[in-house]
C-alpha cells in the first residue's frame, strides 16, 4: 500500500479520501531535517503553507510521486525541483477563495471601525466612544491590485456595499475588469486616488517589495491598506515607517514576509492602527473542507495511476475536459506501452495520430499520455505526465502528430506507429461506450480485443491448422488462453493473431511458436 505523510494540519474528511487507497501517516511540525530524513518512505507528501519543501527535501524524497498543497500558493515549495524529478504538485485553485476575499472584507471593516482597538478597550475597563470614530467605506475608492479570483470576489461584494473600484492588473482584459465594475488604471493611479488598497496577487519577482516606501509616499494620508495575498510583496520595514509617520492611516495584514512573524517585528510595535492576523485568510471550515477534499481527491487519483486534476507542473485541464480526456488517456498510455514493446527498445520516433473527435488541440495530453506509456516500460513509475514530453526529448525520440477528424470507425480512435530495434510497428484503439479500451488494429490488421496484462501477438500466414497448433503448443506448456483473435485483410494472406493469456509466457515458448510453419513473426507483451 501507497504512503502518505500529512505535515500540516488537514480536514479529517481528506485524510479520510487518502485513507482509501494509502497509509496515512500525520506528523505535523517536523523540522526540515526530520523531513529528509522519513521523506523516502513516502509516496505522496500533503501539505498547507507551513511546511517548505525545498530542493534537499525533494532530493530525498525518492519514491515521492505527488505533493498536494491544500491551498492556492505553492510558493513554498521547489516547484522546478519536483518538476525535475517528475513529482507531480497539485493544489486547490478556488477551495479558499471566497474564505480569503471575506477576510479582506472583514479586514476592510475592521480597519475603518477600529474594532479590535475598541473591542481591546471595553474588555479593559473602558468606554471611550469618542476615540473610536470610523468611516464608512460607502462610496469610497477601493484599489484591487491583482484582479484574479479573490480579487473579483472582493470587487463583487465592495460594489455591492457602494465602493468605486479601481483596479490594477497587467494581465487582465479591459472587459474582464469591466465586467466587475472596475476601472483599470496604472498602479500609480491607484494608489494615489484609492482609499482603501488591498493585494490580491501571487508574490514573484517582479512583485516583490511591490509595495516599498515611495509607492507609500504616494497614498493618501487617510489611506488604509491590506494585504491577505502573500507576505513580501509589501516592503514591511517600509510600512512600519510609514504608519509610524502617520504617512498613511492604517494597515491590515494576513501574511508576512517571514512566517511566522518575528516576535521583534516592527509591525508588533505600532501604535498606530494596524490589525495583524496570522495566516487565517483560508482558516473556515468551508474552505478547510473544500482544499482538503480537492487535493486528497488528487493525490489518491495519481496513486492511483490517474492524472491530477490541477496539476501546477504539468499542461492544467481544466476538470471537464479532464473528465472527457481521462478515458483518453489511459487509452493512449495503454497503446504506448503496447506498441513499444512490440516495436523493441530503443524507439526512434513515434507517430501519433488522433482520429474523429480526438481530433482536436484539447487533445494534446493524450500525446503526452502517450509518451508516458511509450516510455513506461524502461523508465517504470519514474515517467510521468510532468516530465514524459522532457524525457522522449532527451531520448531523441521524434514525436510526429497527425489529426484527422473525418476518420469515424469509432467516436475517437488514437494510432500509435512506433519504429525501434525490432522495426515499425503500429496499434490502433478506441473507446466502447463504456469507456472499455479496445485494440481495434495491429499493423493495419483489424482486430477488436480488450487489453490484458500478458498478451501474445504472432503475424503469420493465414492457412488451416495454425491456430490450432499455437493452441496446443500454449497447452502443452500449461499456459491458459483467455481469448484469441484473428486479423486479416485478404483471405489465405498474412494475418495477425493476438492473444490474452493469463499468465506470462515461459521462457523457451517464444521459439517454440516462431518454429511453428507459417509463423512469421511472434512477440509477448505485459501491459
Ligand atoms: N491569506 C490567505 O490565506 C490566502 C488564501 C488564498 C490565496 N491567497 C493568496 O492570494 C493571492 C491571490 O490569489 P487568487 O486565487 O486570487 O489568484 P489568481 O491567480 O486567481 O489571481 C492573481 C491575479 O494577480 C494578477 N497579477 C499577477 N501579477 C501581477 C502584477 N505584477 N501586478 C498586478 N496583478 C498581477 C494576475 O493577473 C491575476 O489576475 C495569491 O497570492 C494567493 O497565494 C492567500
Ligand atoms: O495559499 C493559500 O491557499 C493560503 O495562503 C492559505 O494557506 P494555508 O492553507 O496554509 O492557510
Amino acid at each position: 500500500m501507497p504512503k502518505v505523510l500529512v505535515s500540516d494540519p488537514i480536514e479529517q474528511v481528506g485524510i479520510d479520501i487518502l485513507s482509501q487507497v494509502a497509509q496515512v501517516d500525520i506528523q505535523t511540525n517536523l523540522s526540515a531535517e526530520e523531513l529528509v530524513r522519513i521523506i523516502p518512505e513516502y509516496d505522496a507528501l500533503m501539505i498547507r503553507s507551513g511546511t517548505r519543501v525545498t530542493q534537499a527535501i525533494i532530493q530525498a524524497a525518492t519514491q515521492l510521486k505527488i505533493i498536494g498543497r491544500a491551498g492556492v500558493g505553492v510558493d513554498n515549495v521547489d516547484i522546478p525541483a519536483a518538476t525535475r524529478r517528475g513529482i507531480v504538485v497539485v493544489n486547490s485553485p478556488e477551495g479558499n477563495t471566497i474564505a480569503a476575499a471575506e477576510h479582506t472584507l472583514a479586514m476592510m471593516m475592521a480597519l475603518s471601525r477600529h474594532i479590535p482597538e475598541a473591542n481591546y478597550s471595553v474588555k479593559s475597563g473602558q468606554w471611550d466612544r469618542k476615540r473610536f470614530t470610523g468611516v464608512e467605506i460607502y462610496k469610497k475608492v477601493l484599489g484591487i491590485v491583482g484582479l484574479g479570483k479573490i480579487g473579483s470576489h472582493v470587487a463583487t461584494v465592495a460594489r455591492a456595499m457602494g465602493m468605486r473600484l479601481l483596479a490594477y492588473d497587467p494581465y487582465l482584459s479591459l472587459d474582464r475588469a469591466e465586467q466587475l465594475g472596475c476601472r483599470l488604471v496604472e498602479l500609480d493611479l491607484l494608489i494615489q486616488e484609492a482609499d482603501f488598497i488591498t493585494l490580491h496577487l501571487p508574490k514573484t519577482p517582479e512583485t516583490a517589495n511591490l509595495i516599498n516606501a515611495p509607492i507609500l509616499a504616494k497614498m493618501k494620508p487617510t489611506a488604509r491598506l491590506i494585504n491577505c495575498a502573500r507576505g513580501g510583496i509589501i516592503d514591511e520595514a517600509a510600512l512600519a515607517e510609514a504608519l509610524q509617520a502617520g504617512q498613511i492611516a492604517g494597515a491590515a495584514l494576513d501574511v508576512y514576509d517571514k512566517e511566522p512573524l518575528a516576535a521583534d517585528s516592527p509591525l508588533r510595535q505600532l501604535s498606530r492602527e494596524v490589525i495583524l492576523t496570522p495566516h487565517l485568510g483560508a482558516s473556515t471550515e468551508e474552505a478547510q473542507v473544500n482544499v482538503a477534499i480537492d487535493v486528497a481527491e488528487q493525490i489518491r487519483d495519481v496513486l492511483l495511476g490517474l492524472p491530477a486534476r490541477s496539476a501546477v507542473n504539468i499542461p492544467g485541464l481544466r476538470p471537464d475536459l479532464l473528465e472527457k480526456l481521462k478515458p483518453y488517456l489511459q487509452l493512449a498510455e495503454t497503446l504506448g506501452n503496447l506498441v513499444s514493446q512490440l516495436a523493441g527498445g530503443r524507439v526512434e520516433s513515434l507517430k501519433v495520430s488522433l482520429q474523429g473527435e480526438l481530433a482536436t488541440s484539447e487533445s494534446q495530453p493524450v500525446v503526452v499520455a502517450a509518451l508516458k506509456g511509450l516510455l513506461s516500460h524502461a523508465l517504470q513509475e519514474r515517467v510521468n505526465y510532468v516530465n514524459a514530453s522532457i524525457e522522449a526529448k532527451e531520448r531523441g525520440i521524434r514525436v510526429i502528430e497527425t489529426r484527422d477528424a473525418s476518420i469515424r470507425d469509432y467516436s475517437g480512435s488514437l494510432q500509435l506507429s512506433a519504429t525501434g530495434s525490432l522495426g515499425e510497428h503500429s496499434v490502433t484503439g478506441s473507446l466502447l461506450g463504456d469507456n472499455e479500451i479496445r485494440i481495434t488494429s495491429v499493423d493495419e490488421f483489424p482486430i477488436n480485443v480488450p487489453p490484458a496484462r500478458f498478451m501474445l501477438f504472432t503475424l503469420h500466414r493465414d492457412m488451416p491448422g495454425i491456430i490450432g497448433k499455437i493452441g496446443s503448443l500454449l497447452g502443452s506448456f500449461n499456459v491458459n488462453i483467455a481469448s484469441m483473435q484473428v486479423g486479416r485483410k485478404i483471405v489465405r494472406g498474412d494475418a495477425v493473431m493476438v492473444l490474452n493469456i493469463d499468465d506470462p509466457l515461459p521462457e523457451g515458448l517464444l521459439e517454440e511458436i516462431m518454429k511453428v510453419p507459417g509463423i512469421r513473426d511472434a512477440y509477448t507483451v505485459m501491459l
